[in-house]
């Protein structure tokens, strides 16, 4: 499933997390690639562990840890630490898949990354480019979003990102293990939750939401790993 999550960030707090990473230090973002894509990609990127990314990388975590459509469509167990790119002056990332095992820096924690995220902290406006295409099973997308918004798809897709002939992209992306490894089934739960809440909008407790309720459960108890 490819799912745009809105408004992870208002433009009030988009302004205060732009303020901070264009004054970071930059280095080149092949660093955290790996064999394949070190070769497709050409952007910068604030280094691991830097302060600035830890603290507004928090901030993603926190903002999206209470947003009902990304925790029903993510399903997350663990989320590797959010990473911050930039792609200006013709810069692009061609086509390549994920590394399927993020190693956390500095300890033995891994993480399977079974969604991948982008989060525009630039306006549509700012740059030329820079969309991100991605390949799934029913075909090729052209993402470019609202500053503060995010882009959810699974990691197995195909995905590049266009050159940026002008202005620049300023974006966070980062990769996620859902407690539901296979898309499929966790795309059928996301619907299933979206129908269960429908249903129970008007009375919770009407006998076909419980119901409804009782199957996204015991389906989510067969299929979920924690
Ligand atoms: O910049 C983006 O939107 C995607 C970056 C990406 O695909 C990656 O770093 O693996
Ligand atoms: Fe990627």
């Amino acid at each position: 499933m490819l799912l745009t999550i809105p408004d992870v960030f208002s433009p009030e707090q988009v302004a205060t997390i732009r303020q901070k990473l264009d004054s970071a230090e930059w280095t080149d973002g092949r660093v955290t690639a790996g064999h394949q894509s070190a070769l497709a990609k050409n952007n910068m990127q604030i280094p691991e562990g830097h302060p600035v990314a830890k603290e507004v990388g928090e901030w993603i975590l926190q903002s999206l840890g209470q947003n009902p459509l990304f925790v029903s469509a993510a399903l997350p167990m663990k989320v590797f630490p959010p990473l911050f790119n930039r792609y200006a002056g013709g810069q692009s990332f061609g086509t390549h898949v994920d590394n399927a095992i993020r190693h956390l820096k500095g300890t033995t924690h891994r993480v399977r990354s079974d969604l991948s995220a982008t989060l525009f902290f630039s306006s549509p406006e700012e740059y030329d480019g820079g969309e991100l295409i991605i390949e799934d099973t029913y075909g090729i997308h052209s993402v470019k979003l609202p500053a503060g918004h995010m882009v959810l798809y699974p990691s197995s897709s195909l995905h590049k990102v266009l050159p940026v002939t002008r202005g620049a992209r300023v974006s966070s992306f980062f990769w996620m293990q859902s407690m539901v490894r296979d898309d499929g089934a966790r795309t059928l739960l996301f619907d299933l939750d979206n129908v269960a809440q429908s249903v129970g909008a008007a009375d919770v407790n009407a006998p076909n939401a419980v119901k409804l309720t009782g199957i996204y459960h015991n389906l989510l108890r067969r299929w979920a790993e924690v």
